[in-house]
């Protein structure tokens, strides 16, 4: 399953070196600026086959940016190259990429929830037909295969829509390496685990551990540090696009990554352990009995001051909490109440104007404005106190923005000029935050606040979540990542198949307690 390699005298570059294949993939001399941003600065990288190569670098550090260029998106300024199994890659062409056997996962995986696995597989690639008949046969036999590839053991008749995340992120990496005009030689997952729960990790690992042991090099970005000493082989870490080392993993420690990625040593412990406000005694936000989907119930109070947790893995109703308290997802059934105030199913307005703030879980689709700039995007739930009609103060929304850009650390410092689209995905998760978080509100939601966020800005983004518990806001954090839930909040509610498991809290809550409720088989409360 090699890298087919042309013989044309253009390719030349292929440098065959008798008994050695060349690397999937030579970077070299890669500059890429925007304006008077330099996102990549001279990079070089060198993806071995068979070799997981993890990419990781501080939020706007220029991993999309490399990405980016790879699949054809962006053209780099001139003088940059790129082999592809030895073969140059021309750049500004996605078919090329794909041609030359560079295939991408990225973190919108673009399946269709409504159609079959199969059908899903071959989406992109055409059905195979017979006098305009699809041979439905050949279909499945040729799914199962593609499955197998990746080590899925998976019904290709069934729906996407009922599979879990990480399941749903190897079917997108079985369709990558579908077998089609080129052998796959590279293949790139961006952050494939941004908001897997644990034990899906490990299923994902799994799979990108098949995928290389078969002979294709992967290009694995992430923030997570676990996974690099889990899977990969090769890290190479950027800062401000450049290259500040490329080391074997079995010559890395965490503290050596740590220092690679900040250029300081962070102490991990001290930064996620907050000293946590004390819980006034008022209940500001009361639940009960509240059902959405796979969430069959839930009761809940938080309390003006409280920062409460939803842990559990997926399907367990986690994901469906505080999108039903906030009224973007329908209850079928239950009451929330803000003070005295009761919302109404369905109805987000009532909750926006009782005084609720909601950080929804996927950016792209529920988050900012992306042609609007970070300042605008900022102010836009609460512009009152910048309007002096007929006029929006924009000096004064820049001076907000600069403020709160500056305590969650959004970059580059031009973000309050730039069009969101403009900033890296971190950053632009952060403006997100700040945009609720200046709303003071009096119940804040976050679903997955710190996703794609690096380990730096994570501990300023969780002293922010905790001042604002701090000014009386009841908090309410729901997320796949066990560690922060544990660090940020007073106590968590487990949840398991749409119930409440367990609730944990002072000497009782810890990782692994969580992690156990969240698995056990029986109901423990
Ligand atoms: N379309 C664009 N226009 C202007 N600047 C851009 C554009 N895309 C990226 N940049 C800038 O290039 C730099 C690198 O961004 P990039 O998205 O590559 O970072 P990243 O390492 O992927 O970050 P993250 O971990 O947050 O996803 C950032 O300063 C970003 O603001």
């Amino acid at each position: 399953m090699g890298p087919r390699l042309s013989t044309s005298t253009s390719d030349a570059a292929a440098r065959e070196i008798p008994g050695r294949r060349a690397p999937v993939l030579e970077v070299s001399d890669l500059r890429m600026t925007f304006g008077p941003t330099v996102a990549l600065d001279g990079v070089a990288l060198t993806v071995e086959r068979g070799q997981v190569h993890a990419l990781l670098g501080e939020n706007g550090s220029g991993k999309s940016t490399l990405i980016k260029i790879l699949a054809g998106y962006h053209r780099p300024d001139p003088g940059g190259r790129v082999l592809v199994a030895g073969r140059p890659l021309p750049f500004g062409n996605p078919t090329v990429a794909d041609s030359h056997g560079c295939r991408f996962v990225h973190q919108d995986l673009g399946l269709v929830d409504s159609l079959s696995v199969v059908e899903n597989l071959f989406l992109t690639s055409g059905f195979p037909s017979r006098w305009g008949t699809i041979r439905w046969p050949r279909l499945l036999r040729a799914a199962r295969e593609d499955l197998a590839r990746v080590g899925l053991d998976l019904d290709p008749r069934r729906p996407v829509a009922g599979l879990s995340p990480a399941v749903r992120t190897g079917l997108a990496v079985a369709r990558a390496l579908r077998p089609g005009a080129a052998e796959v030689a590279l293949l790139v997952l961006d952050e494939p685990t941004a908001t897997l729960p644990d034990d899906e990790v490990r299923q994902l690992l799994d799979i990108v551990r098949a995928v290389a042991a078969a002979g294709t090099g992967v290009l694995y970005v992430t923030h997570h540090l676990d996974e690099v000493f889990d899977v990969a082989d090769v890290a190479t870490v950027l800062r401000d696009g450049r290259v500040v080392a490329t080391t074997p993993v079995p010559d890395l420690t965490r503290g050596r990554l740590v220092n690679q990625l900040l250029g300081s040593e962070l102490d991990e412990a001290h930064a996620s352990s907050q000293a946590l406000p004390a819980p006034r005694a008022r209940a500001v936000l009361k639940v009960r009995d509240v059902a959405a989907g796979p969430l069959r119930s839930l009761s809940v109070q938080v309390r003006a001051g409280e920062l409460v947790g939803i842990a559990g893995l997926t399907g367990s109703g986690r994901e469906s909490v505080l999108a039903a308290v906030f009224g973007m997802l329908r209850a079928e059934r239950g009451e929330v109440m803000v003070n005295d105030v009761s919302l109404r199913p369905g109805d987000p307005r009532r909750a926006i104007d009782a005084g609720v703030a909601y950080l929804p879980a996927n950016r792209k689709t529920h988050g900012g404005i992306m042609n609007l700039t970070g300042a605008a995007n900022l102010t836009l739930p609460d512009l009152g106190p910048l309007w002096r009609p007929p006029l929006l103060r924009l000096g004064e929304e820049r001076t907000v923005a600069r403020t709160w850009f500056a305590k969650l650390d959004v970059r580059p410092a031009a973000a309050v000029h730039l069009p969101l689209a403009a900033l890296s995905g971190g950053n632009q998760q952060k403006v997100l935050l700040a945009k609720w978080l200046r709303c003071r509100p009096r119940v804040l939601l976050l679903d997955e606040p710190t996703q794609g966020v690096d380990i730096g800005a994570k501990a300023q983004i969780h002293q922010q979540i905790v001042a604002a518990a701090d000014g009386g806001a009841a908090v309410v954090v729901s997320s796949a990542d066990v560690d922060e839930l544990v660090a940020l909040c007073h106590r968590v509610v487990v949840l398991r198949g749409g119930h409440a498991v367990a609730e944990l809290s002072g000497e009782a809550l810890s990782v692994p307690a969580v992690n156990r409720a969240a698995l056990a088989a029986e109901r423990t409360t």
